[in-house]
């Protein structure tokens, strides 16, 4: 059972992207490789293009149907929201054991096996549950994807010093380059002060353009060793 969990300190800062780029590398050093998002919001089976859900799909070489979605994301809400309340808004609760087991048995397959989170580590699931005490259930150390806007810094470190805090491990970082007007702080500045500032191995991810995104990023299987 070899695999990683991939986190954040938000959402939308780049964790498919990651997810998906390490499946297309492993992939190419031809390593057996499943990637799970086991719970997604903001989608409906008719809204499933364009998904983490899809993309993940996508980088796996599996086709977009139903079959391929329910083996990466079985828990699925419409509402754009945090678990707890995207699964109160159609009055069900998210069922953390079924959950679990589900992350378990993919982690049992043969190979190396990517786990994306929801949002940052400490989204709510259900309940008390944070993704953070999902980290915890599941054993995986995790790689923790910051953006470079102005404001990341603290995001990363508050972020950091409270997964590892709750003995959680961060085996490296990537810096995906957000998107930013004239007065965002320089990328490469952000990238050297993180990685100086948190002591964790860390891959830039410059902001890429060719599509699929995934297919041309920076090398970041050095950070699951
Ligand atoms: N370095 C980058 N280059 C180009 N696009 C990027 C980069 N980083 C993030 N993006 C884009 O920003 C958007 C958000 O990224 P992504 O979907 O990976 O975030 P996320 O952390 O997985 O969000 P969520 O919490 O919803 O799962 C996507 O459209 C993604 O392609
Ligand atoms: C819909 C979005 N892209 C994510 N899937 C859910 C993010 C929940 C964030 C909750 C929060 O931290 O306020
Ligand atoms: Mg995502």
């Amino acid at each position: 059972m070899q695999g990683m969990f991939i986190s954040s300190t938000g959402t939308e800062i780049g964790k498919t992207l990651v997810t998906a780029s390490l499946v297309a590398q492993l992939r190419q050093q031809g390593q057996q490789v499943t990637a799970i998002k086991p719970v997604i919001s903001g989608v409906t089976d008719q809204t499933m293009a364009g998904s983490d859900t899809a993309i993940l799909a996508d980088a796996l070489g599996l086709p977009q149907i139903a079959e391929s979605w329910d083996k990466i994301s079985p828990f699925r809400y419409r509402a754009p929201l945090a678990p707890t309340m995207a699964a109160a808004a159609e009055g069900k609760t998210l069922d953390y054991d079924a959950f679990l087991a589900f992350c378990r048995s993919a982690l049992a397959a043969d190979g190396f096996t990517l786990v994306e989170g929801v949002g940052g580590s400490f989204v709510p699931l259900v309940g008390d549950k944070l993704v953070a005490d999902w980290i915890a259930d599941m054993g995986l150390a995790s790689i923790l994807v910051a953006g470079s806007y102005l404001g990341t810094i603290s995001h990363t470190l508050a972020t950091l010093e409270a997964m590892q805090a709750r003995g959680l491990s961060v085996a490296g970082l990537v810096v995906s380059e957000s998107l930013g007007g004239e007065d965002s702080p320089d990328f490469e500045e952000t990238v050297l002060a993180l990685a100086g500032l948190t002591g964790l191995k860390t891959v830039a991810l410059p902001r890429l353009t060719k599509q699929p995104l995934w297919a041309s990023a920076p090398d970041l299987t050095s950070l699951l060793v």
